[in-house]
């Protein structure tokens, strides 16, 4: 399959995880002075990571949140609780560092950058706002395709580029989060097309409709897959025919991280959306992801589990901007530095278990 030379380049860099780091890492948290398995699933982290990052002892040298932003025309179908007008006003709120995500980032001690990627009006420049514009909001995916395949592979090179200069920068621990009304129609048509499921199992109330708009909303995704027929083994074509401007873009900054080595770590419903397309672009990629949170949208743990993916944690949030894997992001650096600083049963002459 080709996409672009950049968007073939950085899937073919996605390899397996490196199997002597993961090796030596299990090997010393087996020596480490606890009873084997205690520290649980930041054993389990911290193994990942070594393979993530092919360290032995993983370190994360840096933590960056990458924000975007997109419309979306289905919100026309009065599938959001909010008006469009609301996805400028947050990417401002952003920019400002006002939103749940700025103090979150702040608390985990992560580089936030905000793209707008596909709102529907224009922005004014400003420091700290990448504007990136593939298009003035999605096209109305109950009417036909969101995006041509053009803007579809725009996306992920804006994502791939957005990751490698995180990367360049020292960040190895990468998160996208997700900004526009409407966007939880797109991701549960997505997560349905990826992986079979039946459209009222992966709709959610999103910013909050009521029963009455819940029942709407699934009539509009259900019209979406029948007008556009998305392949769902094909990454590409579900992102073309069901997806959304940023939700492409965080697909790119998946793949760009992973092809890195960076852990790409998993926000909730809507990047989860974005996951499932660059797994479908590179089955390998899902070995780097890192699920930070259950998102109460009830879709986000259908595609979770497609990929193997268990959340670390469910705070019953459902907010989105990378607000979970910002949370999660001191978690997944407390793993590391178990690993790291803990001292062996020789070393601190503690008595070893029998076996
Ligand atoms: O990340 C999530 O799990 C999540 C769940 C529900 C809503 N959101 C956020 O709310 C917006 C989409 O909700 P809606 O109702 O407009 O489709 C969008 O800006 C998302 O960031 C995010
Ligand atoms: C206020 C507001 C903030 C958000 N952040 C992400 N999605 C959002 C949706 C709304 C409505």
């Amino acid at each position: 399959m080709t996409i672009s030379p950049l968007v073939d380049q950085t899937i073919a860099a996605i390899g397996p995880l490196d199997a002597a780091a993961v090796a030596a890492a299990e090997a010393r948290q087996g020596v480490l002075t606890k009873p084997p398995g205690s520290l649980g699933r930041l054993e389990s982290l911290s193994i990942q990571l070594a393979g993530i990052l092919g360290q032995p002892i993983p370190q994360i040298t840096g933590k960056a949140v990458i924000v975007v932003a997109g419309d979306h025309g289905v919100a026309a179908e009065g599938v959001s609780a909010f008006p469009a007008e609301v996805t400028p006003q947050m990417v401002f709120n952003f920019v400002a560092g006002g939103a749940a995500i700025n103090a979150l980032a702040r608390h985990a001690g992560a580089n936030i950058t905000v793209i707008d990627a596909g709102v529907a009006v224009d922005l004014d420049p400003q420091p700290g706002l990448t504007i990136a514009k593939v298009g003035y909001g999605a096209a109305n995916i109950a009417r036909g395709p969101a995006m041509s395949r053009e803007d579809a592979v725009r996306c992920l090179e804006i994502g791939i580029n957005a990751a490698n200069e995180q990367a360049d920068a020292g960040a190895n621990l990468i998160a996208g989060g997700d900004m526009g009304i409407g966007n939880t129609t797109p991701s549960a048509a997505i997560t349905a097309a990826v992986t079979g499921a039946d459209v009222a199992s992966v709709t959610g109330r999103g910013t909050g409709v009521d029963d009455a708009g819940l029942e709407a909303k699934i009539a509009t995704i259900r019209r979406a897959l029948e007008v556009n027929q998305p392949d769902g083994s094909d990454g590409m074509d579900v992102l073309t025919k069901v997806g959304g401007f940023e939700i492409g873009v965080l697909a790119g900054v998946m793949l760009g991280a992973a092809a890195r080595n960076c852990a790409v770590v998993v926000d909730g419903f809507i990047s989860g959306a974005a996951a499932l397309i660059a797994w479908r672009l590179c089955p390998d990629i899902a070995q780097r992801y890192i699920a930070a949170h259950r998102s109460v949208e009830p879709g986000h743990n259908v595609g979770l589990q497609a990929m193997g993916l268990s959340p670390l944690l469910d705070m019953e949030m459902r907010l989105g901007e990378g607000t979970g894997a910002a949370l999660a992001m001191p978690i997944v650096e407390a793993a590391a530095k178990c690993l790291a600083e803990m001292a062996t049963f020789t070393e601190a002459g503690v008595s070893d278990g029998d076996d």
